[in-house]
């Protein structure tokens, strides 16, 4: 990937024309109301469009149309080839298209260009093919029966989906749920985070260029409150799977208990441990990892490792070198490709990020916050029920608690209402192991930071997530559902065989 200069990158900004109207039944109309909000970049605090706002109406609108397509089978019906090679070229357009996509990703959420152009788009062209490549290649079973009977079990698309998103990966996320969606069979009605709309938008009219037919992928922009909640509570959408805070997806289970108990899927926040032992080996390897963990995409991301838990007898040294590396970090316009921060998504998040800064722990780096950018931060807390170690920050600060031991680091990574993610280094395959199994998270990783692949699932224990997963071909769960059909084949003797 070569990236460009700052000025090209300004120059396509100039050039881009935005999609700012909801997405439904293949088309672009204004919300029913008539009503828009504005889009900010906040990285400069410019309006960059005006997008509508859709309510409640649009959101039976869209559902309707979606539930149409549904059932008529232009999508759920076509062989799995079919709609894996749709969604193929639905990845070679969002390819070809990657540059615009990149920079409107940029304007519209703070995160750098750097991060667009080598991990939001890639991973998302990579998402989305990987679930169209894996459509038609997923047999259903026949399950043990006597002679007499065949017992089948198969999946079915489970119907109209409501995909809620978040702020912090607009593309990414989308590519993690409709990949799966689509490639089902289902019919989405996606709802991007009011912070970030645009690139949702662009998706799904490069959907309906790919062949995705009408009525099957549906944006609608606009409030939790006025097109959330609907899609929570309509009582003809099947299933919802949210992205987003653990208040908001507990929100979604109240929502489907008092309608149609829609299947709800929840992937939510995080306060993610990483452990360093004693006996780490590498320590400028853990410390690029650490680093890596705790300031990458600025911090907004669900699996951040935003609580260091280190032995104190390699504290010190280890934290020589975190901050060795995170000084390689540069922060400023997300534009400039040599920047690894930019600015946080609103600034109503920079504000509540901004207010774990100041007071309280020990700052040991950084910890400046002004016009929308935070500098990465690193804290030394002692109070082990301080905000910063309990709450989910969402923003690049890095909280260090500091243990005497194996027992006692994995007690207090799991001192959380949280389970997502965690890491562990250790060059004792024995304690990597154990800590790993003991740690409640949904995905641990062993002397290194990340979320896996798209192979393999992604989601939470405890009050991170809920119900199915992301990614890997568990993700097809949350999009189908099994049917079992018993054949009687005993002879009754009533009909001739020749
Ligand atoms: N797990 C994750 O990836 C994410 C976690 N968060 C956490 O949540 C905090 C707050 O960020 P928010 O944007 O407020 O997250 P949020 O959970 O409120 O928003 C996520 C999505 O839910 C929608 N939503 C909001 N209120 C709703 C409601 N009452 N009913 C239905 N849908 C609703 C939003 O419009 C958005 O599309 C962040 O500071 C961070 O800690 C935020 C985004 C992603
Ligand atoms: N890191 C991808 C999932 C999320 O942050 O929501």
């Amino acid at each position: 990937m070569t990236l460009l200069t700052t000025e090209e990158y300004k120059a396509i900004a100039a050039g881009l024309s935005f999609p700012t109207q909801a997405f439904i039944d293949g088309s672009f109309r204004p919300a029913l109301s008539g009503k828009s909000f504005d889009t900010l970049n906040p990285a400069t605090g410019q309006v960059l469009a005006q997008v509508a706002a859709c309510g409640a109406a649009d959101v039976d609108l869209a559902v309707e149309k979606a539930r149409d397509a549904f059932e008529d089978g232009r999508w759920s019906r076509l062989h799995p080839r079919e709609r894996k090679e749709a969604l193929i070229r639905l990845a070679k357009l969002i390819r070809r298209n990657a540059r615009e996509l990149a920079v409107m990703e940029s304007l519209d959420s703070g995160k750098t260009i750097y991060d667009c152009e080598t991990v939001d788009i890639p991973e998302t062209i990579h998402c989305l093919t990987w679930h169209a490549e894996l459509i038609d290649k997923i047999y259903d079973q026949t399950a043990p029966a006597s002679d007499d009977h065949i017992a089948m079990v198969v999946r079915e698309p489970v119907g109209v989906v409501g995909l809620v998103l978040p702020w912090n990966f607009p593309l990414l996320m989308l590519a993690w749920k409709i990949g799966p969606a689509l490639a089902a069979g289902c019919s989405v009605i996606v709802k991007p985070a009011m912070e970030t709309s645009l690139t949702a938008l662009r998706v799904a009219e490069l959907a309906m260029e790919a062949g995705v037919p009408a009525g099957v992928f549906n944006v609608l922009p606009g409030g939790g409150a006025e097109v959330g909640e609907p899609i929570g509570r309509h009582m003809d959408i099947d299933a919802v799977s949210f992205t987003g805070s653990t208040a908001t997806g507990r929100r979604f289970l109240g929502y489907a208990a008092e309608s149609n108990l829609k299947e709800v899927t929840l992937e939510m926040g995080g306060k993610n441990p990483a452990v360093v032992l004693d006996d780490a080996e590498n320590l400028d390897r853990v410390a690029a990892h650490i680093v890596n963990g705790a300031f990458w995409n600025m911090g907004e991301n669900c699996s951040a490792s935003s609580r260091l838990i280190v032995q104190k007898g390699v504290k010190d040294a280890l934290l020589e070198r975190i901050y060795a590396h995170a000084r390689e970090w540069p922060m400023g316009d997300p534009l400039d490709p040599v920047n690894r921060v930019g600015a946080l998504v609103s600034k109503a998040h920079f504000d509540k990020v901004a207010g774990y800064l100041g007071k309280g722990p020990k700052v040991l780096l950084g910890g400046r916050a002004k016009d929308g950018f935070v500098e990465p931060t690193i804290l030394d807390v002692s109070d082990r029920e301080a905000k910063q170690v309990r709450e989910e920050i969402f923003g690049p600060i890095l909280s260090v608690l500091t243990v005497d031991g194996f027992d006692e680091a994995i007690q207090l990574a799991n001192d959380t209402q949280y389970g997502l993610a965690a890491s562990i280094f250790t060059a004792n395959v024995k304690r990597a192991l154990r800590g790993a199994r003991a740690i409640r998270a949904g995905t641990v990783t062993v002397n290194s930071f990340g979320e896996g692949d798209i192979s393999t699932p992604f989601g939470g224990f405890r009050q991170s997530g809920f119900g199915g997963r992301d990614n890997g071909i568990h993700a097809h769960d949350q999009y189908t559902q099994l049917k079992t059909i018993w054949v009687d084949l005993a002879d009754d003797g009533d009909e001739a065989v020749a």
